[in-house]
């Protein structure tokens, strides 16, 4: 009796093994202040209890990025295409996007080192928030034309997504500590070891390598060497056609 229990035991354990295959992880680089990035998080959301991977959120900054791989800025023309391209690609995504009234200000002059700072402190200390506090900073810029820059403001972003006030007052009084200053940088540093030249920067680890993708519009070729299932941006709609 024993023994037939010791090998239905042993059984079970082998067939569970084979039917729990490895869970891959994800490692999505963004900025707040790059509206491509937005979208990518938005997918990469819908996606993460759909696909047998570990998301996890790394907020960096991009003007680290733009230095270290050395940036230009875009022409008249690129300019021009990417505000058309925005506006369909997050139509097509469901993402409520609009472009601030004075896109260079925000992103060249008022910059996102605070927010990165706040939601880097937020991610060292608890990350449950990470996630809705990350989206509250984009819908901030990119829906309502609003500061990210000022205590104020990111205290309203922190409200926005569920923190207790005075949780949200003491991590914001931490975004100066050195500790925050150098965790950004790291992840800032991470991304470009990877060959980050933008945001967003997404690095799947795939069979114990890392393969680093630019863009949200580079989830398709993502899941398949994921070996997962792409159903496009609206996964929840797909599901419910079939
Ligand atoms: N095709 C990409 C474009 C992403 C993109 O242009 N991101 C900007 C920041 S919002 C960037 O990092 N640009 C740097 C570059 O293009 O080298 C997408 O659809 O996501």
């Amino acid at each position: 009796m024993q023994i037939l229990y010791m090998y239905s035991r042993q059984v079970i354990q082998r067939s569970f093994k084979m039917a729990t295959p490895i869970r891959k992880s994800v490692e999505l680089f963004y900025d707040v202040v790059s509206p491509y990035s937005w979208l990518a998080f938005e997918v990469m959301c819908r996606y993460q209890q759909k696909w047998n991977i570990d998301l996890k959120l790394r907020p960096f900054f991009l003007s680290g990025i733009m230095q270290g791989a050395g940036f230009h800025q875009p022409g008249p023309s690129k300019a021009s295409y990417m505000g058309k391209d925005l506006k369909r690609q997050t139509d097509m995504y469901k993402v409520p996007f609009k472009m601030p009234r004075n896109p260079a200000e925000v992103i060249l002059i008022k910059g996102s080192l605070n927010a990165g700072r706040f939601l880097t402190a937020v991610d060292m200390n608890c990350d449950q928030y990470l996630e809705e506090l990350t989206r509250q900073l984009f819908l901030r810029v990119y829906y309502r034309d609003e500061d990210i820059t000022e205590p104020a403001s990111l205290m309203s972003a922190a409200a926005k997504a569920g923190i207790p006030e005075d949780l949200a007052k003491q991590l914001l009084s931490t975004i100066k500590d050195q500790a925050v200053k150098d965790r950004l940088r790291e992840t800032t540093q991470a991304a470009l070891d990877h060959g980050a030249f933008g945001s967003p920067t997404i690095v799947a680890h795939v069979d114990g390598k890392p393969q680093m993708f630019f863009g949200s519009d580079r989830m398709e070729l993502m899941a398949h060497m994921l070996g997962e299932k792409w159903y496009g941006p609206l996964p929840e709609l797909a599901k419910a056609k079939m």
